[in-house]
């Protein structure tokens, strides 16, 4: 008999690259498949921790320092992983979620330039050994997504960043794909998006074989 334990698949990228569109292409893929999955994402999740984005998230005129910033980051994860992600992966649930850790150090680390050495002594509080045993990176020059998230009207406090804060986003989750190629799938996120669907349709294939699920 198979081991029951849920993967963790994330999907990581910078704004408007298309993570809701190719999000809701994955919820079909599994579903397909037939595989148990919930969706869901960070920063939010549970009720709490979607308060604690609107936080995160809400234009305000008060600067929020970066410190602060990573900790409401964390703490929001801390209420998602252990009410919603743990019990959900114990229970050979998988788990897609629209961002993890790999977005802090994206954009607290290379972006607001928090040191490796602090998200990573939270990491380790928060999640222990926990990972995404998957992690999708939709990548696209920083005009392309910033172009398409235009397009939605209001932006929000991440949204209104200058162009440079995105290049350094964008330059450090390539820099986090490549320190960990097993982990990462880059998916060329400025192609048509048939054409980005069909690449994570081939990725996922390939780790559904390679987990022992059937599909
Ligand atoms: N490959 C693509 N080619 C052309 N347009 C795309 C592509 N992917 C997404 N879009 C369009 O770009 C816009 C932004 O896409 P989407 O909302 O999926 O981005 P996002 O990264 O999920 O942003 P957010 O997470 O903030 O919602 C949408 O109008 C969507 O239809
Ligand atoms: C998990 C996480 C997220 N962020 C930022 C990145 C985005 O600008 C927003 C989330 O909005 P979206 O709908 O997913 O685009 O939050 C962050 O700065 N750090 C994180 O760890």
């Amino acid at each position: 008999m198979g081991e029951l334990r849920g993967r963790f698949i994330s999907l990581e990228g910078g704004e408007g690259v298309g993570k809701s569109s190719n999000i809701a292409f994955i919820v079909d893929w599994l579903t397909d498949a037939g595989i148990p999955f919930i969706q869901t994402r960070e920063p939010g999740g549970t009720p709490l921790a979607e308060e604690v984005r609107e936080l995160l998230l809400r234009p305000r005129d008060e600067g929020m320092t970066e410190l602060s910033e990573l900790l409401l980051v964390f703490a929001a994860r801390a209420q998602h992983l252990h009410t919603k992600i743990e019990p959900a992966l114990a229970a050979g649930t998988w788990v897609l979620c629209d961002r993890f850790t790999d977005a802090t150090f994206a954009y607290q680390g290379y972006g607001r330039g928090l040191s490796r050495d602090t998200i990573e002594q939270l990491q380790q509080m928060v999640q222990g050994a926990r990972r995404p045993d998957l992690t999708l990176l939709l990548d696209a020059p920083v005009e392309v997504g910033m172009a398409r998230a235009g397009e939605r009207g209001e932006l929000d406090r991440f949204e209104q960043e200058q162009h440079s804060f995105f290049e350094r986003v964008r330059a450090g989750y390539l820099a986090l794909a490549e320190a960990d190629p097993q982990r990462f799938s880059i998916i060329d996120a400025s192609q048509p998006l048939a054409d980005v669907q069909r690449d994570i349709g081939q990725v996922l294939q390939r780790f559904v074989d390679g987990s022992g699920a059937s599909a």
